[in-house]
């Protein structure tokens, strides 16, 4: 198994964590295969429906055929849930809030917590209970100009910003410009129009465009 500071460099060379979520086991499958297809190594499955947890088994069994994949579970919001998908063998946890019964149960597994945060309080909380990357949620609300106006306050910490990020060259660039070291793209990645479709060739496009747009960003990283 990856240390966790394996699975944060490892996540941070991609610089772009595709995340989702579908009822259908297959259409998941598909999506993920499309973006292995594309070069994509860290993907996040969101636990934001019903069929999350049977979809992510089934995501796990297939991902067995995919050398190099490390497939995270987002959206945990309580530690029953932590536990749950560690069990199922989630590679990382992603999470939209800050909590610190989340981080023990992933602390004593020694697995990679990932909290959401949007406030320097919940920073300073994550960086309390160990977090060394914290999500940056929600992106498209708080602004480039967060990170901006936080980061100097917490060395050492690295942020990766979702939420409403375009796969868009000066969106992404002022991001990067900000200080992020990733992103994270959800409904402007896998577009719905694609995922419906069923579309691996549309949907292996869109993440290549992507994951090159997003090199090109970094580049503007200070
Ligand atoms: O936590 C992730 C976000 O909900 C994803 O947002 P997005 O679909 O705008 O990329």
């Amino acid at each position: 198994m990856f240390t966790k500071q394996a699975h944060i460099d490892g996540l941070l060379e991609q610089k772009l964590l595709p995340l989702f979520y579908h009822d259908s086991a297959d259409t998941s499958v598909l999506v993920l295969e499309a973006l292995y297809g594309a070069g994509i190594r860290y993907v996040e499955y969101t636990n934001r429906g019903a069929a999350a947890p049977a979809n992510f088994g089934v995501l796990r069994a297939a991902a067995s055929h995919m050398p190099g994949l490390q497939l995270g579970i987002g959206t945990i919001k309580n530690p029953q849930q932590a536990e749950q998908y560690l069990a199922f063998g989630a590679d990382f946890i992603i999470c939209p809030s800050m909590n610190a019964e989340v981080a023990a149960v992933a602390a004593a597994a020694g697995r990679l917590w990932i909290p959401g945060c949007m406030t320097p309080t919940e920073i300073a909380a994550a960086e309390n209970a160990g977090a060394t990357l914290v999500k940056i949620f929600p992106g498209n609300i708080l602004g480039p100009g967060f990170i901006s106006a936080v980061k100097d306050l917490f060395p050492g910490m690295r942020f990766l910003v979702t939420g409403g990020v375009e796969a868009e060259a000066e969106n992404l660039a002022s991001w990067f410009r900000a200080g992020v070291s990733g992103v994270g793209m959800g409904s402007k990645l896998l577009t719905k129009a694609l995922v419906e479709a069923g579309d691996v060739k549309g949907l292996m496009a869109a993440t290549g465009h992507a994951l090159a747009l997003v090199q090109e960003g970094q580049h503007a990283q200070i």
